[in-house]
Formats: structure tokens, sequence, C-alpha cells
């Protein structure tokens, strides 16, 4: 079977400069959970993100991403989506991608919804006749009436989230990252995106979901990933874990 998602070796470091203050330093070095800590000679603090990470992800692939706060989950994402460049590591992902990982950096507060869909859009390769033929249904799923003429910057943070999610799902992308994209959005909401998530799931030909939500991923995936330090500690099917004892299931 072909593989559509490709990941050898891959690490990223944060760089935190201008670290002053000795007690803060030493707090984030002492910190319990988070990628690993480390300082150089000078006020910069290297936070590795992730750290060697690889595996390979085939045609109808679905990938739940789980791990504690700071574990990696969102910058595999971003890697994943091209946001960012891993400092080493082979990163190859073949299809177009449609990401739902950042909320804020996909939208720009000062534009009117609309504005926004047709900005996310574009971001995503579609073009501008493309988008207009779909704007209505993307309006429509949203939810968000009115205040789609409004700028984003009078939205919550739930109508924020439909908007991206709406133009996310609408275009049947071939690989779809969501972040805890159940996170915001109100009940009503969650059932109709579970819907609709369930609905591209069948056109999508890989889709990768980080999340702190267990029962989600064993109803929706068959691979796993689990991240802990930046550090994969287990890649491989999702019935093979045991989710109570966060272990591989022994027989
Ligand atoms: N922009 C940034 N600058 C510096 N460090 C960062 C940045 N973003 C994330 N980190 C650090 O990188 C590590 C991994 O963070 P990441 O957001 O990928 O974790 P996560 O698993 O998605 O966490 P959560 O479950 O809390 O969303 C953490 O130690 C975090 O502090």
């Amino acid at each position: 079977m072909s593989q559509v998602v490709e990941l050898r070796g891959v690490t990223l470091e944060y760089c935190i400069y201008s670290v002053k203050a000795q007690s803060l330093r030493t707090a984030f070095l002492n910190v319990a959970v988070g990628g690993k800590m480390l300082k150089n000679g000078h006020d910069v603090i290297h936070v590795r993100a992730l750290d060697n990470v690889g595996f390979s992800l085939s045609e109808g692939d679905r990938l739940g991403i789980i791990g504690h706060n700071g574990a990696g989950k969102t910058t595999l994402l971003k890697v994943l989506a091209g946001i960012y460049e891993p400092d080493s590591g082979l990163v190859s992902v073949k299809g177009r991608v449609s990401s739902m990982v950042d909320i804020g950096l996909g939208l720009d507060a000062t534009l009117t919804g609309r504005e926004n869909i047709i900005h996310m859009a574009r971001r995503r390769g579609h073009s501008t006749k493309e988008i207009l033929a779909n704007m209505e249904s993307i309006v429509e799923f949203s939810e968000l009436g009115p205040f789609v003429d409004l700028p984003v910057k009078t939205y919550s943070a739930g109508m924020q989230s439909r908007l991206v999610f709406a133009v996310a799902t609408n275009f049947n992308p071939d690989i779809l990252l969501l972040d805890e994209w159940i996170g915001a959005g109100d009940a009503g909401f969650f059932e109709k995106a579970k819907g609709k998530m369930n609905e591209i799931l069948e056109k999508s030909r890989v889709m990768i979901l980080a999340t702190h939500n267990f029962g989600l991923v064993a109803d929706v995936c068959n691979k796993l990933l689990v991240l802990d330090g930046g550090k994969m500690e287990y890649f491989g099917d999702v019935s093979a874990w045991d989710f109570n004892h966060m272990k591989p299931i022994t027989s």
C-alpha cells in the first residue's frame, strides 16, 4: 500500500531568547511536563518539542496522537501542515492537506468571517472561483448567521472554531489534520462536527487527530501515536494499546 505520510528522525527545538531571570530559568528546567529543556551558556533556552519522531501512514489510516500537555502533539501537526520546518529529519506528505491546527494562526481578526473564508481557502490552494462556489455551504455549516459579515475579533472561541472547522472540512482534503477540534463549540455543533468528520473521513486518504479524548481515538482511529516529552512512546495499532494502563497490550 502506498505511503501517504512518512516521517523519519524528525527533531524540532524551540528557542526561547532572553530568559534573564535565574529563578524563571530554574523553574523552566525543573518543569515536569512538556518538551526537554536545554540551556546554553547565554540567556537562551531550547525546548526540544520533538525528538527523533518517525512513522508512516498509508491510504485509509486514521492516526490518533495522544500525550500529556506539552508532549509535542500540536508541534507535530504543525510540522505535518508545513507550518514549521523540523531542525532535522525527513517529512514527506503526499496530497492536499487541510488543517485545523492553530485557530488563531488561520484567522485575521480584523477581517470578516467571509473574508477569512477566502483567505483560509486560498492558503489551502483553492481558486477564487472554487471558493465562491462553496461559500454558502461553508457559511451555512458554520451557523454564524449575520456574524459572518462582522470582523472575527467579535467572535467567541467557539465561533472561531466553527469557522475554521467549516473551511477545513469543506473541500474533501487528501490529508486532514485536526487538533483538539472538539474543544470549542457547543454540544449541538460537536454532534454536527462529528457527523461531518465521519463524512469526510470516508473521502480523505489520511486523517491525523491530536486529542486528550481517548474514547474518540478508540472510536475513530486505527493507528495510535503516543508522545512523551517529544519522544515516541508508542506507534502502532490502536487495538494493541491499553488506554487504562497507558501501555501496550501484552498477550
Ligand atoms: N511557540 C513556542 N515557543 C516555545 N516553546 C513552545 C512553543 N510552542 C510549544 N512550545 C513547547 O514545546 C513543547 C511541546 O508543545 P506542544 O504545544 O506541541 O504540546 P502539546 O502536546 O500539543 O500540548 P497540549 O496538550 O497542552 O496542547 C512544550 O514544552 C511547549 O512548552
